[in-house]
């Protein structure tokens, strides 16, 4: 049986949102973004660990709702970095050399079909590398500093992407060490990677898989967990 774990990350300071409380505290349909989005992970009958990285003065509330909430499978809350991938790195180095997958996720994107979880571990374990993601439904232009457009890309070969980004333990740790050493910062898991030449698939999810980020992604978030995602929908 393959060793599947989850590096859930959740150290940031959410200052789009513009709320006092970090983001993925806010209480949805009763608990903390986090937690629903942790449930995802406990859920799954296929993940054996999750390590959670939080922000340094957060980690022992999050103790407490792993407690209060079951989520057994948590089996480590360590302290994030600066950037994302700070954090990912500080929950990469957590896990035991037993881990041969791991899957990479925001702790604010709490509504992730467990299908497409799936569909994406199942992609990573036949080509080593996969993220979840959605076709964009806008016209997508470069603007250069002064507004003016300088191209149109072709909206067919273009994908949002989301998390969870599943990789070969093994793969995604190199990746992270490479990075460190050139200093190269990436938005994303799949960009550390991608510069070691290795090519990473996109698996097709859905657009409820939001990342909670601006204020008007909340009333958002609530119709999804209340017509599409919530407990009752399950
Ligand atoms: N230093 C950081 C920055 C981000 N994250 C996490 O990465 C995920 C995606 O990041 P984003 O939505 O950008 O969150 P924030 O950085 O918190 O938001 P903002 O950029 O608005 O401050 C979030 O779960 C966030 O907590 C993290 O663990 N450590
Ligand atoms: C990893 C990610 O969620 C994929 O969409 C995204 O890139 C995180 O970016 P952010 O700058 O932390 O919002």
């Amino acid at each position: 049986m393959s060793q599947l774990a989850v590096v859930v990350v959740a150290a940031g300071k959410g200052s789009r949102m513009q709320t006092v409380e970090s983001k993925q505290f806010l209480i949805l349909d009763g608990k903390p973004i986090l937690v629903h989005t942790l449930s995802l992970f406990q859920k799954m009958e296929q993940v054996n660990s999750i390590v959670l990285v939080t922000g340094a003065d957060d980690v022992e509330r999050c103790r407490g709702y792993i407690k209060q909430y079951g989520l057994s499978k948590v089996q480590s809350v360590v302290a994030g970095g600066q950037e994302r991938q700070d954090s990912v790195y500080k929950g990469l180095q957590m896990l035991t050399t037993d881990t041969e997958w791991v899957l990479v996720h925001d702790g604010v994107r709490p509504f992730t079909a467990m299908e497409h979880i799936i569909a994406c571990w199942h992609k990573a374990m036949e080509t080593g590398a996969a993220v979840l993601a959605v076709p964009v439904k806008d016209t997508i232009k470069v603007v250069d500093t002064t507004g003016k457009i300088q191209s149109t890309p072709d909206r067919r070969s273009l994908w949002a992407i989301q998390t969870p980004q599943a990789f070969r333990f093994s793969l995604l740790l190199e990746a992270y060490e490479q990075a460190k050493k050139t200093g190269f910062i990436g938005t994303d898991d799949a960009m550390l990677v991608e510069q070691l030449g290795i090519s990473v698939q996109v698996v097709e999810a859905d657009y409820y898989n939001i990342k909670i980020t601006t204020p008007e992604d909340l009333p958002w978030a609530n119709w999804i967990i209340h017509n599409v995602r919530g407990e009752k929908q399950s």
